[in-house]
């Protein structure tokens, strides 16, 4: 919990599927799947409950450790949603129901929580490959890509989740975005000798620089590698995340930042109605937010 810097001062409008025009369109017929009424998403404010926010990540948690076979080596990301799929790891290792299991941890945090879960953990540079890995996001849009980094843990994360051979994406529908940037800002880890070139750089891009303040402690977040975080808002978001990553990244001075494009090898989303709760593929998602906007055009 670092984030003094509100996020809210980012925010430049809603960036969800369900905002802009097709929020409009989904707003009133959302279809109903296995007699779930969906249309008590409200989409109107896509603001997902607390306690249906804990329902929905347990749920994604519980999927995403199903994937998950003996002898495997489990990539741990860091957040709220892949920890509690950390926990539900542990569980099905002490049921028996998994053997041999070792994790790797994206960060400090996760490996703390992976051993108090009976989780074994090893080194990245101990394992050959990371079968699969489990990670949250902070915005996902329809094409697989993720803003990552609200808990200054993205660079190590998206080692992890590269040398994945499956690399598992759990999110809440709150996170599904037309487009990133809209609601969070890109965090970028940049070495602290090199932070006051790499904000006039960054500007340059079209973004608007701001250091991540910690919080309970003065001063900016140092990360668990000794860097500092810059959080980047793109007012109009951002029109092509693999680029912006790549022109970010090519920075000198920059670690890395928190786009991940081309590396979710699946995207699960919790949605809920009313009191069910349901997880599924982005792409059935996507399928069903296109068959309301053809249902209401047609
Ligand atoms: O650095 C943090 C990570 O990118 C998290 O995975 C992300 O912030 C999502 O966290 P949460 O699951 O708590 O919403």
């Amino acid at each position: 919990m670092q984030a003094a810097v509100s996020f809210k001062q980012f925010v430049t409008g809603g960036g969800s599927l369900f905002d802009s025009n097709v929020k409009r369109q989904v707003k009133c017929c959302y279809p109903k799947r296995k007699g779930m009424t969906i249309s008590m998403l409200q989409p109107s404010t896509n603001v997902v409950a607390p306690e249906a926010r804990d329902a929905l990540k347990r749920a994604l948690a519980k999927k995403a450790v199903g994937l998950v076979k003996s002898g495997m080596v489990v990539g741990l990301g860091t957040g709220s949603t892949a920890s509690v799929a950390t926990e539900e790891l542990g569980k099905l290792i002490k049921q028996r129901k998994l053997k041999d299991v070792v994790a790797v941890g994206a960060n400090y945090q996760s490996r703390v929580l992976a051993r108090q879960f009976g989780v074994k953990t090893v080194d990245l540079n101990d394992v050959n490959q990371i079968d699969i890995a489990f990670d949250g996001v902070d915005e996902v849009d329809i094409n697989k890509n993720l803003l990552k980094g609200g808990g200054a843990a993205h660079t190590m994360q998206k080692v992890l989740d590269s040398a994945a051979k499956e690399c598992i994406i759990l999110a809440d529908q709150s996170k599904v975005v037309l487009q990133l940037g809209t609601t969070f800002p890109v965090p970028v880890e940049v070495l602290p000798a090199a932070i006051s070139p790499v904000l006039r750089k960054l500007v340059t891009l079209g973004g608007v620089p701001e250091i991540r303040s910690a919080l309970r402690k003065d001063g900016p977040v140092i990360t668990d590698l000794g860097n500092m975080i810059v959080d980047v808002s793109f007012p109009n978001g951002i029109e092509n995340p693999a680029e912006l990553e790549k022109y970010i990244n090519l920075i000198p001075g920059v670690v890395e930042n928190g786009i991940v494009s081309g590396i979710a090898t699946s995207v699960l989303v919790g949605i809920q109605g009313g009191d069910d709760i349901e997880v599924i593929d982005l792409a059935d998602f996507v399928k069903i937010i296109n068959s309301q906007k053809e249902t209401t055009s047609a």
